[in-house]
């Protein structure tokens, strides 16, 4: 026996190290919230204890009042966070006090950039749990005993915050987790119990578990022991009665973020199905955001009990970033994630949310556009994975989305969908859109030019999702998108008459030319056909309306899928003085030549590269050789 109360030795992850020090030398601006991170997390350890005993009910043993206690021993020079939840098992310490296990951990440490004031915002965004208790204090020590362990199978977890921490088996009278902080030198003004308190009332008082301090008599003898917050759950609360300060302290205790949120809202269901929400959307992104494999913010609770936290099933993926919780009176406390699976009621919530996440971004972007717009700087690429997965809102989430455009002539991503047709000329039947690598590219494609000559706007989409995103999004509020890169241009009642009749005679007058651009381009293109959409530049590529477009197959070849090569329609503008010029060589060897220099310019200009760049460049300077007579 006494050997296993030896102490042992282990080493900190290397994330949990670099944690450390970030965190030690960039919150001390913020030091108070190490008392919300760990009477949240001994919140959840009651929440865990209250559903695991909904099956095991001995778990409680003659200890049932669960309650978080917080005490301060000024002569110690100690802070006491103390539960009579969950607890944890040896194991359990090891793994959740020792290393980080959150996915993309690693990743995530290496965009730290040694800049204090950058890497604490990312800090802010991480979350930084249990260690925010090295924030204030030199030494920390956790005594635990697992909710049915005996009483010698406790253990006690010591560390000095550097590289590693002590481990050694102790005997623990009660069920739970004690955290002792040994204050630092420059955090002692926390050894004041009244301090204390009033960071509990700011930041806890909104928790369903008491959280209780030593009411104590003159001489500061401890006398007993009193709950010093509401303990009344806020989301079971009136609205009216909530203000927008508990609501934003809320937040940050269950979204563990350092921020307020941009936006909240609060809904009690009643009828056939009878829940409550309080959802959130966060001022920014959290760092994980991209990963679609992210816990999702969701806490599910069944009639005020807590039930799990990432109820994926309450939340569509592409809102991810929504954080919050459910309370559903309809469901069963023992359900399990499988349950959730394939459920009637779990359905009519997550509908119902979505509408209301979607109808509160709705009404921002009426109401506030500025701050629409921070939101869509923010989480808008995500909110694009929404037409694909959704279909049932996809006109909603459409209405959401925001283009750069050739209207406003920014790369920024502003104009939406409802001012793009408020702006649209009688005539126009169609959204025109194109996508490419870039802003630049797409802003600079020679297939824009008829539309900037007749003035049409075109959206113009550069994020890897987008190509994604237009091939699920056929049409908004009636009127259909087209690719101004794709298929026969037809502008349809934009064109008049008279542009429609030249248009006929020029592709007359060409056809012999393009009979000997296809004979010399063989099989490097589908067709070649006299352009509608070039005025400035000489030709251009474009795909047919069943194959697939080039940003779609870029995307799934760097998926890693095999894409079949895609066979271009070459389309030429005979009125180009190039054009014209070519087509008088009436050498074919070197007519070939030119007419491969034109395929080859309009394929860069389209697909931002070549298969072969250096027959181009070589090919390019023969001729150029030759144009300067050398
Ligand atoms: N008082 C406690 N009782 C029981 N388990 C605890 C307690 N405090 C922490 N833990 C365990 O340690 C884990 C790590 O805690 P930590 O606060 O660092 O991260 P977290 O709460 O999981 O995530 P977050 O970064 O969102 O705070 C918790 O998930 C929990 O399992």
């Amino acid at each position: 026996m006494a050997e296993t109360r030896q102490a042992e030795t282990y080493g900190f992850q290397t994330e949990v190290k670099q944690l450390l020090h970030l965190m030690i030398h960039s919150l001390y601006s913020n030091k108070e919230i190490f008392l919300r991170e760990l009477v949240s997390n001994a919140s959840d350890a009651a929440d865990k204890l209250r559903f695991k005993a909904l099956s095991d009910n001995s778990l409680l043993a003659d200890d049932s009042e669960l309650r978080v206690r917080v005490s301060a021993d000024k002569d110690a020079g100690t802070i006491t966070i103390s539960d009579n939840g969950i607890g944890m098992t040896r194991d359990e310490v090891i793994n959740n006090l020792g290393t980080i296990a959150k996915s993309g951990t690693a990743e995530f440490f290496s965009q730290l950039s040694g800049d204090e004031a950058k890497d604490s915002r990312l800090i802010g965004q991480f979350g930084v749990g249990f260690y925010s208790a090295f924030i204030v204090a030199d030494s920390v020590t956790v005594r635990t005993r697992a909710a049915g362990a005996a009483s010698n199978e406790a253990v006690e977890w010591h560390s000095k915050g550097e590289g590693e921490f002590d481990l050694k088996a102790i005997e623990k009278a009660q069920r739970g987790t004690d955290i002792i902080l040994h204050v630092r030198d420059d955090a002692k003004e926390y050894l004041d119990e009244f301090r204390l308190r009033g960071i509990i009332t700011k930041y806890s008082d909104h928790l369903s578990i008491p959280v209780q301090m030593p009411e104590r008599d003159d001489d500061g003898k401890h006398k007993e022991w009193q709950a010093v917050n509401t303990g009344q759950a806020l989301w079971t609360r009136d609205k009216a009665d909530i203000s927008d300060e508990e609501y934003k302290e809320f937040y940050k205790t269950v979204a563990h973020d350092f921020e307020d949120p941009l936006l909240w809202s609060h809904n009690k269901v009643e009828g056939t199905q009878e829940y409550t929400s309080l959802l959130y959307i966060p001022k920014r992104a959290p760092w994980d955001l991209w990963n679609r494999e992210q816990q999702h913010g969701i806490k599910l609770y069944v009639k005020r009990v807590f039930i799990m936290d990432d109820a994926q099933q309450l939340m569509p993926t592409y809102l991810r970033f929504v954080r919050g919780l459910m309370d559903s009176n309809d469901l069963p406390l023992n359900v399990s994630r499988e349950i959730l699976q394939d459920n009637k009621i779990t359905r009519a919530m997550r509908n119902g949310s979505t509408k209301k996440v979607l109808s509160m971004l709705s009404k921002l972007a009426k109401d506030e556009p500025e701050t629409y717009q921070e939101f869509w700087n923010t989480f808008g690429t995500v909110l694009k994975e929404g037409p694909a997965e959704d279909h049932a809102n996809q006109e909603k989430i459409a209405s959401l989305l925001r283009f750069a455009s050739t209207y406003e002539d920014k790369s920024e991503a502003t104009v939406s969908l409802d001012a793009y047709l408020e702006r649209m000329p009688e005539k126009q039947d169609k959204i025109y859109y194109i996508v490419a690598d870039s802003y630049e590219a797409a802003r600079d494609n020679p297939a824009l030019e008829i539309f900037r000559k007749k003035g049409i706007e075109v959206l113009l989409l550069s994020e890897r999702i987008d190509e994604w995103l237009m091939s699920h999004l056929n049409e908004y509020r009636e009127k259909q998108f087209q690719s101004v890169t794709r298929g026969d241009l037809d502008l349809g009642e934009l064109d008049d008459a008279e542009d429609k009749k030249q248009q006929e005679e020029l592709e007359k007058s060409f056809e012999a030319q393009i009979k000997r651009f296809e004979q010399a381009l063989g099989d490097k293109v589908k067709s070649v056909r006299v352009t509608h959409r070039l005025t400035n530049s000489p030709a251009c590529i474009v795909t047919d309306d069943n194959d697939m477009s080039t940003q779609m197959a870029k995307l799934m070849e760097a998926a890693g899928q095999k894409v079949p090569e895609t066979k271009y329609i070459f389309e030429l503008n005979p009125e180009h003085a190039l054009v014209k010029q070519v087509s008088t060589i009436s050498d074919d060897a070197k007519f070939a030549e030119w007419a491969q220099l034109l395929l080859d310019q309009a394929t860069l200009a389209e697909r931002g590269s070549l298969k072969d760049p250096a027959q181009f460049v070589s090919r390019l300077n023969r001729l150029m050789m030759e144009l300067t007579g050398a």
